[in-house]
């Protein structure tokens, strides 16, 4: 698929994936690592471009996740490791908005995470950034600050699963197709944002966002 219909995966939106936990303790502590890839889904009629501002849900109390976001270019089913970056169309900057309070019912129930994960505005994202922008996406140094003070770094090279294995892992169980989103996982450490707050981020490679928080 071209990149330039790729360019609206917005508005071509489909399905969001959101992999969870999946940076490397920067203590170097194994103890809590994933062992499998762990994902949770968010809904297309989420997403948010720059300029339309962030809502907090009543009575959620929301963090900002700043992560790479893979766009998926070419249909894939059962690819392996070293096939999965060749279906790879693009990458895009996303903000995973999460609602702290409901992932810890959520957590301490066992309950499914749709509602901490997916809600109106949960997921803001960058423009489309053409593949050949990211020639290793291993290698991707992301930054956040809210209103100004930093808040996340951190740099895909610690991601517990790459973008290629879960692209390979993902793609067992489930199709991937054009304008898929993969969200790689955040870096430490989000912090809770207030209406009013300015979210800044970017990666290294000079591609930023900018979100106001309603
Ligand atoms: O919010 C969480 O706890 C899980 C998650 O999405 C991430 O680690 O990026
Ligand atoms: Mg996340």
């Amino acid at each position: 698929m071209a990149a330039s219909r790729l360019k609206d995966f917005v508005k071509n939106g489909r399905k969001i994936y959101g992999a969870a936990l999946n940076y490397k303790d920067p203590s170097g502590d194994t103890s809590k690592q994933i062992q499998e890839p762990v994902l949770f889904f968010k809904a297309p009629s989420d997403y948010i471009t720059e300029g339309t501002p962030i809502e907090i849900p009543v009575g959620f109390t929301l963090v900002e996740e700043l992560e790479l976001g893979v766009i998926i270019g070419k249909t894939c089913k059962k690819v392996t490791e070293s096939e999965a970056l060749d279906y790879v169309g693009g990458y895009c900057i996303g903000l995973d908005m999460t609602a702290v309070n409901e992932m810890v019912k959520a957590r301490s129930n066992n309950w499914p995470w749709t509602r901490c994960k997916s809600f109106d505005t949960s997921c803001p994202v960058s423009v489309f950034i053409p593949k050949e922008e990211i020639p290793d996406p291993n290698n991707v140094e992301l930054w956040c600050t809210i209103n100004g003070r930093l808040q996340q770094v951190g740099n895909t090279k610690d991601l517990v699963f790459s973008a290629a294995q879960l692209i390979s892992f993902i793609s067992q169980t489930h199709t991937l197709e054009p304008n898929d989103l993969i969200l790689t996982g955040t870096p430490p450490t989000p912090g809770i944002v207030h209406s009013g707050d300015v979210i800044e981020g970017g990666i290294k490679e000079g591609i930023t966002i900018k979100f106001i928080v309603n």
